[in-house]
């Protein structure tokens, strides 16, 4: 590979800084080799300037410079970069390139063997290929193994995360195994219905290693494709629904706890298969108002009472509307096992289309059970001896698992989430959690997520990002907000690098034709 630049000198932390032939086209975050003899080391661009020689503010010939017409080409003449650099991979040696040796691009890579030498493993099982390390063609291998070690992907509006999130499923949809097809079992959130289309005209995109694949809907079905979505209460504790049903009528602020309490000790005189009789049936809901009366004589307060009446109309208006509560619920274990035998996946489509007028909390409701279903059925499995993985993709986190400075209630899902993040790993979840506000979304939660596809992201949220993931070095941080879109920074344990590095995703139509993408305005105008 062509020669672009040669190394100056060598700092502490494996630091190098380096000057760049100024022709070349570089982005933070990008990798390079560098040849010292014949010792090779990768390395990355963390921070870069591009400096001339010829030019001193202060020299009088630079003042007649500035002041005069300026002769661009004269002062383009003896333009460099000058970069700072840091060891991302050593092949074989443990040193630090000396001053002198050459930096080149990239390598090309002919064939598979090429590639391994490249990320020294001994064999591509297990790995997946992700889009290519910038400014080469070489893909970045992505380790399947430390999937259930969780996964970040952040980005402000706009700078490519559903287009991500969509590349990812197709390659965790078709993966590789010997001559046959294979993929991660999944549920998504799905936020804004930018995967409507793989239940429909691009099934084929996914459906490589996948036997089932379905969408759930909050409304009549339209096709085979569609199933309604119906829960199960009985999964919830009765603090949990005390606490959300309370909650319903005061909205942001903390439930009142005499009414949570009162709610809670008439739940638990029931066996919680009786749940979804007792809230989501007229008669149910009107059996639990008699208990309640009854408990007047116990020193219970008419007020409390009928406060809590009122939160048990609201919370049944919300379910009734949506015939959301079933004990034959439609996602279940047996549609677990149905994802999980099948390497299925089933889409829970939040959209104003999937969902119409579905408010935040029922949201939630649905999720935290989810949420529960995942945990409980993989624990099993796991404590009756047959490991299994699931993924589960919780697109606008923020809603879900919200830091202390997000204003959203979300009791009913914090908790469960938090226990999927610290204990899933060891029974086989993998949370991909997707937010452009990273800033809202839980300290603690971040810190459990062990891979990060960082999209542009605001400047507000580098800092608080950065503190709670320990993401990437401070350079390469600051570029974050200016980054791309269609460019992601990826770290952590499931990149092959160890190290984090810039990778562009490629375009594919298909894969870009979905809700948030217009791909021809003028034929769609003039019909
Ligand atoms: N890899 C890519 N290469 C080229 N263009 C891209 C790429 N990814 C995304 N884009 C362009 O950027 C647009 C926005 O991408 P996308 O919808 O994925 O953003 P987003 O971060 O999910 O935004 P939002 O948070 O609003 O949903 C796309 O419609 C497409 O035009």
């Amino acid at each position: 590979m062509e020669s672009v630049g040669i190394v100056l000198q060598r700092g502490e932390n494996n630091s190098i800084s380096a000057l760049l032939k100024a022709d070349i086209e570089i982005t933070s975050g990008q990798l390079f080799l560098i040849e010292d003899g014949s010792k090779k080391t990768v390395v990355r661009l963390d921070e870069y300037s591009y400096i001339n020689e010829f030019f001193d503010e202060k020299a009088p010939f630079s003042k007649t410079l500035l002041n005069d017409k300026i002769d661009v080409e004269l002062l383009h003449m003896n333009t460099v970069i000058k970069a700072e650099m840091s060891i991302v991979k050593r092949y074989n040696h443990s040193s630090v390139p000396k001053p002198g040796s050459i930096v080149k691009l990239l390598p090309e890579i002919k064939d598979e063997k090429d590639l391994l030498s490249f990320y020294q493993i001994p064999s591509l099982q297990g790995y997946i290929e992700y889009g290519r390390l910038a400014g080469s063609k070489i893909p970045l291998l992505l380790d399947l193994n430390a999937i259930t070690m969780h996964i970040g992907i952040f980005g402000e509006t706009g700078s490519g995360k559903s287009y991500n999130m969509r590349y990812l499923i197709t390659l965790l949809s078709n993966i590789k195994l010997g001559d046959k097809l294979t993929a991660i079992p999944m549920i998504i959130i799905d936020a804004n219905g930018d995967y409507s289309d793989f239940t429909s005209f691009n099934i084929d995109l996914i459906s490589g290693g996948r036997g089932w694949i379905k969408k759930y809907v909050m409304r009549d079905t339209l096709s085979d494709a569609e199933v309604r979505l119906s829960i199960d209460l009985s999964l919830f504790t009765a603090k949990d629904l005390a606490d959300f049903i309370i909650s319903l009528k005061y909205g942001d602020s903390a439930p009142n706890s005499l009414q949570s309490n009162l709610l809670e000790q008439v739940l638990l005189q029931h066996d919680p298969q009786e749940y979804n009789w007792l809230l989501g049936s007229r008669e149910g809901i009107e059996a639990l108002k008699t208990e309640l009366e009854e408990l007047k004589t116990s020193g219970f307060s008419p007020s409390t009472i009928r406060a809590v009446n009122s939160s048990l109309e609201v919370f049944y208006g919300k379910v009734k509307k949506y015939n959301l509560v079933s004990s034959s619920s439609s996602i279940n274990e047996q549609t677990l096992d149905v994802i999980w035998n099948t390497k299925g996946l089933g889409i829970i489509d939040f959209s104003s289309d999937g969902s119409p007028g579905v408010d935040i909390s029922t949201k939630q409701l649905i999720v935290s059970y989810i949420a529960r279903l995942i945990l409980d059925y993989l624990t099993k499995s796991k404590y009756s001896g047959k490991q299994k993985l699931l993924a589960l993709v919780i697109e606008e986190a923020q809603n879900y698992i919200p830091s202390s400075d997000y204003p959203v209630n979300a009791r009913i899902t914090k908790d469960v989430l938090v226990t999927l993040a610290t204990q899933g790993r060891k029974f086989g979840v993998s949370l991909f959690l997707v937010s452009q506000r990273p800033a809202f979304v839980d300290k603690y939660v971040l810190s459990m997520l062990n891979t990060f596809f960082f999209h542009r992201i605001y400047h507000e949220d580098v800092k608080y990002v950065m503190s709670a993931t320990g993401g990437l070095p401070e350079h390469l941080s600051k570029s974050l907000p200016s980054l791309d879109t269609g460019y992601v920074i990826v770290s952590g344990l499931m990149s092959a690098l160890r190290s984090p590095a810039l990778v562009k995703i490629p375009w594919d139509d298909r894969i870009g034709s979905y809700a948030g993408y217009v791909s021809d305005i003028e034929s769609i105008l003039v019909g």
